[in-house]
């Protein structure tokens, strides 16, 4: 499957996909990458490992959509089948959704429904939960309402702060994000009335994702 990446920023969630990518077997190729901040520390993960890779700044766009149209062309141009959406903090509109229907995925920081949206670390440590995790889902035109496709369980511990929490989540999305893409290369990803169902799942017990914590 011909995949391109959306960015923002840094880019370790682009940088665990394009280690599995790299991987003989995988049936997910990284074709491109693509950033809308200039700068972005997560193109040169895309250099580093050959994939080309590109900026197209939103904010040299008169609009939302004049972005997006330039963004399709570049979609277009590596062949993308598939989009992935990896720290990339722009809400697309539903035109563009609509034109990749079901061929959008986001990985979230949270627990969904938890806390769509910004700053979920915090809020989460607001609303005192006992488990956060994060989140992969289909993007559809309600921001974080797509459909789950997986998600990955950390506890919330006695002294965490936002940052604490988020380094906690974030070695579970560089797991998570790997997985659910497997799954959907490998066909085994089914929408039903806008739910997942996931086929023959090799890993009923996720255990993959939720290793045993340590003794
Ligand atoms: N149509 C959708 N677009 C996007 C979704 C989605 O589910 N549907 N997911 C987001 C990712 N995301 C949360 O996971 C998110 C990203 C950005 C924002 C946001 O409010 N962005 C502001 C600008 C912020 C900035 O540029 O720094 C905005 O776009 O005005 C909310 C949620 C990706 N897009
Ligand atoms: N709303 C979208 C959102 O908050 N995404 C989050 O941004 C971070 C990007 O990190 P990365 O650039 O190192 O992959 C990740 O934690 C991702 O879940």
């Amino acid at each position: 499957m011909k995949v391109a990446v959306l960015i923002s920023g840094r880019g370790s969630n682009l940088r665990s996909l394009l280690e599995v990518a790299a991987q003989p077997g995988y049936p997910a190729e990284i074709v491109t990458v693509i950033a809308n901040r200039p700068g972005a520390g997560g193109l040169d993960h895309a250099a580093a490992f050959g994939v080309s890779h590109q900026t197209i700044d939103h904010k040299d766009f008169p609009d939302r959509t004049a972005f997006e149209t330039a963004l399709t062309a570049a979609l277009k141009a590596a062949g993308a089948e598939m989009i992935c959406l990896a720290g990339f903090m722009r809400v697309l509109s539903s035109g563009f959704v609509r034109q990749w229907q079901d061929r959008i995925i986001n990985i979230h920081p949270s627990l969904l429904p938890l806390f769509p949206g910004l700053d979920t670390h915090a809020r989460a440590l607001a609303a005192g939960v006992k488990l956060h995790g994060c989140s992969v889902h289909f993007v559809n035109e309600a921001v974080d309402g797509g459909a789950i496709i997986g998600q990955a369980a950390v506890p919330v511990l006695g002294g965490d702060d936002p940052d604490k929490l988020a380094a906690r989540v974030l070695k579970a999305e560089h797991r998570l994000y790997p997985y659910c893409l497997r799954l959907l290369a490998e066909g085994r990803i089914r929408l039903i009335a806008g739910r997942v169902a996931i086929e023959a799942d090799p890993d009923p017990g996720h255990s993959l994702l939720n290793p045993a914590p340590p003794a």
